[in-house]
């Protein structure tokens, strides 16, 4: 595989491209628009992001949609996203579009036997979590998440090995995010719902940003001709990379700008 490197060529070609539209520009959240932080309830979109996701969303030719593991309450309230924005939430288990009123958005239901396994999940997690200094445990709708960040490494490994243990007995997928363990009771992937995102707006071109081993499905989901990003270190498919989230919004703001010059 070769080294992913910077996306501005790329990006630059692309906003010259007019035949290439419309194009899907999908984006994670966390550690991609938001700085990873020790509390999840803290994470903020980067400020300067705000601003340059309502321009590209008002830009001819530009979709934009957020594909994240959040869940949708979650991701709504902290993303600042404009009116027109897809949400993708909890790994693609639910989904959403932004209005001026609120949220329009697919109910997620579940099985009997779903609702019961969420339940047991959401009981051996909190086990899990029990006696072990920053372990602590998130509920979703379909989802219970061992949180792992603020414990020592040791015990954070071992809450981890216990948790993906505990999704193999119960889970219908486990999913091994940066200091998190999911344990779903939906079969969810980015890189479905991605699929399935583009297929709706008939994309030809998808550009999707994204910082956790759970984005590598989004990459895998993508072709040659779209444009992945490796959003900081580590082994990725993705062909692109950037460094930080202040990277991603500088580089979003330049394709902003290089589309308004294209457009005349
Ligand atoms: O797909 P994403 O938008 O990246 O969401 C994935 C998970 O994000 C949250 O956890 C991550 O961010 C936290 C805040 O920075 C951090 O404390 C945690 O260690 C990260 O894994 C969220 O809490 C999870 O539910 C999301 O699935």
């Amino acid at each position: 595989m070769p080294e992913p490197h910077d996306p501005t060529a790329a990006l630059a070609a692309l906003a010259a491209d007019q035949s290439r539209r419309p194009v899907l520009l999908a984006l994670d959240f966390d550690g991609t628009l938001a700085p990873l932080q020790d509390d999840p309830a803290a994470s903020r979109i980067l400020p300067d992001g705000v601003g340059v996701l309502a321009d590209l969303a008002a830009t001819d030719g530009i979709v934009l949609a957020l594909v994240s593991g959040r869940a949708m309450a979650d991701l709504h309230a902290l993303a600042e996203v404009p009116v027109g924005t897809l949400l993708v939430g909890s790994h693609g288990a639910e989904r959403a579009r932004v209005t001026a009123h609120g949220l329009d958005r697919d109910v997620v239901r579940l099985t009997d036997d779903q609702a019961d396994r969420l339940a047991a999940l959401g009981a051996e997690a909190a086990a899990v979590a029990r006696g072990r200094e920053g372990v602590w445990v998130e509920t979703k709708p379909t989802a219970v998440v061992v949180h792992t960040r603020l414990a020592d490494p040791e015990v954070a490994q071992a809450a981890e090995q216990e948790s993906l243990a505990l999704g193999e007995r119960l889970g219908t997928g486990v999913l091994h995010g940066k200091a998190v363990v999911e344990l779903t009771v939906l079969h969810a992937s980015k890189g479905e719902a991605l699929t399935a995102l583009r297929q709706e707006i008939g994309a030809p071109v998808v550009i999707y940003a994204g910082d956790d081993v759970t984005d590598e499905r989004a990459f895998e989901a993508l072709g040659p001709d779209d444009v992945t990003i490796k959003v900081g270190a580590g082994d990725t498919g993705a062909r692109y990379r950037i460094d930080s989230p202040e990277g991603v919004v500088t580089a979003l703001a330049r394709f902003r700008d290089d589309l308004a010059a294209a457009a005349g």
